[in-house]
């Protein structure tokens, strides 16, 4: 009788970790914790890594792997579309404390996902239950692939809506993960383009809020180094997790073309107002529209593996 060695499809489930790896949960959670007292722009960077691992051939952990050897590889960071990703050692860190309570359990794919609900969380949005059970890839990183599959920073509502209506979220989900826009900072180098004057007329740009960011971003080379070290924050309260980002889009305060469409368009509008408005509402939509993202091309059972460390495929 050979129990271990079925083959039968395996999904994701909200009791996958329940024999394996009881206090995963809770184990994420202490450890972010005390991490996010020490730097309170951490849950920003891991709500993004999320996004960035699941749009990059699926929620897999291929954005934690380093060239292996000597070999000189590009990996997924070196994608300019990675620019500002940070603090994926924190991942790793969790990752070691999990090997302690839980030796080659809980995979890294699972940890990112965990991560980001709990910087979610932490900083006073909706608790996500998230189904777990993803295995990490075999496969090698590609910086080819994020180069084509991540959105570019001048994205508009158009590019918006199709990337995450095939990820099957409706309007108003896609308007309500954008929300993730909340907390955080963006860099200089990303808001330069706002000031060419071809394409301010259909940005909704508030010419207050243009001043300020012209003053914050001063006309340096979107290249240079100044323009790579200096940031703005995302939404008026940029680390708390609330629906401003959404009065701040309405009103033609958003750092990014589509964080100040959104608040404009007609297909998008009226969810901004309605989130703006109503902040269970925007969470209700947030929730499930972070299930989706996070469900994203998953690989279960025999497709993947457990890292044991997430930077390394294991020989
Ligand atoms: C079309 C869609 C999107 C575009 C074009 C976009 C673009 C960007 C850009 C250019 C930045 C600034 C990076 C920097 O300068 O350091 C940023 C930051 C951020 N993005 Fe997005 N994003 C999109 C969707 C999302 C989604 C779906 C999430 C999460 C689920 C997300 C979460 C974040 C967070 C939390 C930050 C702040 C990061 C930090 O403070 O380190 N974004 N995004
Ligand atoms: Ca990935
Ligand atoms: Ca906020």
């Amino acid at each position: 009788d050979q129990m271990e060695t079925n083959n039968y499809e395996e999904t994701l489930s909200y009791s996958y970790y329940e024999k394996t790896c009881p206090k995963v949960e809770e184990i994420v959670k202490s450890s972010l914790s005390s991490m996010f007292v020490l730097d309170p722009t951490a849950p920003a960077a891991l709500l993004r890594l999320m996004f960035h691992d699941c749009q990059v051939q699926g929620c897999d952990a291929s954005i934690l792997l380093e060239p292996s050897g000597d070999q000189q590889q590009f990996t997924e960071l070196d994608s300019v579309k990675n620019f500002g990703i940070r603090k994926r050692d924190l991942i790793g860190s969790i990752k070691t404390s999990l090997e302690t309570e839980c030796p080659k359990q809980v995979s890294c794919s699972d940890v990112i996902i965990l991560a980001a609900r709990e910087a979610v969380a932490l900083t006073g949005g909706p608790r996500i239950a998230v189904p777990l059970g993803r295995k990490d890839s075999l496969s090698i990183y590609s910086k080819h692939m994020a180069d084509s599959e991540l959105p570019p920073s001048t994205a508009d509502v158009d590019i918006t809506l199709s990337l995450f209506a095939g990820k099957g979220m409706t309007v108003e989900e896609s308007v309500a993960i954008m929300g993730s826009h909340t907390i955080g900072v963006t860099h200089c180098n990303n808001v330069l383009s706002r000031f060419d004057n071809a394409n301010a007329t259909s940005q909704n740009l508030d010419p207050r809020f243009e001043t300020f960011l012209r003053v914050a971003c001063p006309e340096f080379s979107p290249t240079s180094q100044a323009a790579k070290v200096t940031f703005v924050p995302n939404d008026q309260t940029a680390v708390i997790f609330d629906s401003a980002y959404y009065d701040d889009a309405i009103a033609g305060r958003g750092n990014l073309r589509i964080d100040s469409e959104i608040g404009a368009d007609p297909r998008t509008r009226p969810f901004a107002e309605a989130f703006a408005a109503d902040q269970d509402r925007f969470f209700n939509a947030f929730s499930s529209a972070f299930v989706k993202l996070s469900s994203y091309k998953v690989l279960t059972g025999n497709e993947g593996v457990v890292r044991s460390v997430c930077d390394k495929v294991d020989d």
